[in-house]
């Protein structure tokens, strides 16, 4: 096998060497660059495996190379050097297209990571939207608007930026995310997934960055957190909105030192973790009222991507419904039920609050009370808790507001509840709410 090759540009002969110490050390044949114009000339001529490239260069910025790469080699995945504490560009780097950063002074280890990421990374005519297993045979999806969210994961798949997932509750944000993964430099460790509506407020801190033993009552052994467990790997924070105010800033400074201090522990420790975060409330709305630090937003933010809601892609509705019944029957080892056009007519003409999980659940549900070898359109059972009609014709005779406004909640949530089996996850899902304020409600309303 032929030795990978690196370009690297900067004005500085000291880092210059730096750099290409490190990386012939790797095993990597290295060129360098002490300017745009020459850069220039290099890329046109040679296909280099990865270039690493300074920001402030005497004949212009590191910018104007990442997106001359991208343009001409968008195969090449290169990574930017920054000033300390300029998070600003680097961002604006990775949203360009850069696939990482590191600021100086250059720490080796990362810069060994960033490096050995980039050279997992495959280039993009062996990887297609068809020739990606996951994606086409477990993502389903052909409307216009699927098709561009796959290129778009296969895209943001090979860089380290951190991507923010929008979408309504059960849209597929953490299929997404564990599609990025597995599709990604970084498939062959773990993807760690945390919701964090589900942690309760005091746990959280050991929860994602570990703590020592004796560090409080109950810390009875020493604990890995969640970024250790990711360490090479993924986090994904589902529900970042749920983070409370204090531990986004233990979040934000865990992202930014790329480090963690376990509770209890006076030592810094490094992790190497991509982050990728969703949630189904609008964060810049939080932003704009407080309740979530514009900090983080903006780092965490870097790629953000956009899930739509089923009843936005009801011509997927055929395919999602075959996919489903298939694997159903599959677990259920019955012979898979015919679906009558009548079946799908019915489906599409719901909004599905709760989006694809729902019409997993309303399709698990039909199969396992119908007998029939052919699914019955009365056999769909659509739930009437998020429908406009709700509060028709209910009458407040004189009840204040508030208690009025109450009885609804409860009965909604008591029939979502009904409908789950009791399973408070789903029942948030199907009524458009967080775990953590399903939790909260049924505590409030008394419901068990
Ligand atoms: N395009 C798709 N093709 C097939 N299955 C899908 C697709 N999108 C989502 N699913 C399935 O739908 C269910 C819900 O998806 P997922 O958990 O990723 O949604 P979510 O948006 O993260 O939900 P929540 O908001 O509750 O966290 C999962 O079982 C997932 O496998």
């Amino acid at each position: 096998m032929t030795q990978p090759q690196a370009l690297l540009i900067d004005d500085e002969p000291d880092i210059l060497e730096l750099l290409s110490i490190t990386l012939i050390r790797m095993g990597i044949d290295c060129d360098t660059a002490p300017n745009i114009s020459q850069a220039k000339a290099k890329i046109d001529n040679n296909n280099y495996n990865l270039c690493l490239t300074d920001m402030k260069l005497p004949d212009g910025d590191g910018l104007e190379l990442v997106t001359y790469l991208q343009n001409k080699r968008p195969d090449t995945p290169v990574a930017v050097i920054t000033a300390h504490g300029n998070m600003q560009t680097a961002i604006e780097a990775m949203k360009l297209g850069a696939f990482d950063f590191i600021s100086k002074p250059v720490d080796l280890s990362s810069l060994r990571n960033i490096v050995s990421n980039a050279l997992k990374v495959k280039p993009s005519e062996k990887e297609s939207t068809k020739t990606s297993p996951t994606l086409s045979q477990k993502f389903i999806g052909e409307t216009d608007n699927m098709q561009r969210l796959k290129q778009l994961i296969l895209k943001v798949a090979k860089s380290q930026a951190p991507i923010y997932i929008r979408g309504e509750s059960g849209t597929g944000k953490e299929m997404v995310a564990r599609l990025i993964h597995s599709n990604g430099p970084r498939s062959d460790a773990p993807f760690v997934a945390i919701n964090c509506g589900a942690i309760p407020t005091e746990l959280m801190e050991s929860e994602f960055f570990g703590h020592k033993k004796g560090s409080f009552t109950g810390a009875q052994s020493d604990k890995e957190g969640l970024f250790k467990t990711a360490d090479g790997g993924t986090l994904f924070l589902d529900e970042i909105a749920e983070l409370p105010l204090n531990m986004q800033v233990k979040l934000l400074r865990a992202v930014q030192e790329r480090s963690i201090r376990p509770v209890g522990s006076e030592k810094e420790h490094p992790v190497n973790v991509r982050i990728l975060s969703a949630s189904h409330t609008d964060l810049s709305e939080m932003v704009e009222k407080d309740s979530f630090r514009q900090d983080l937003f903006y780092r965490i933010n870097v790629i953000e991507i956009n899930v739509p809601p089923l009843r936005e892609r009801v011509a997927d509705i055929p395919a999602l419904v075959d996919y489903f019944v298939r694997r159903l029957a599959d677990r259920n080892q019955i012979t898979p039920p015919s679906i009558p056009e009548a079946v799908i007519k019915k489906l599409q003409q719901y909004h599905f609050p709760g989006n694809i999980r729902e019409l997993e659940n309303i399709l698990e549900r039909a199969i396992t009370l119908s007998l029939d070898e052919t699914l019955n359109a009365n056999d769909i059972l659509l739930s009437q808790s998020n429908s406009s009609q709700t509060s028709d014709g209910i009458e407040r005779n004189g009840m204040p507001l508030e208690d009025f406004l109450e009885d609804i909640e409860k009965t909604e949530i008591a029939k979502a509840l009904e409908q789950t089996g009791g399973n408070k996850t789903a029942a948030a899902d199907l009524l458009g709410i967080s775990f953590r304020t399903m939790r909260y409600k049924c505590k409030k309303l008394d419901i068990d």
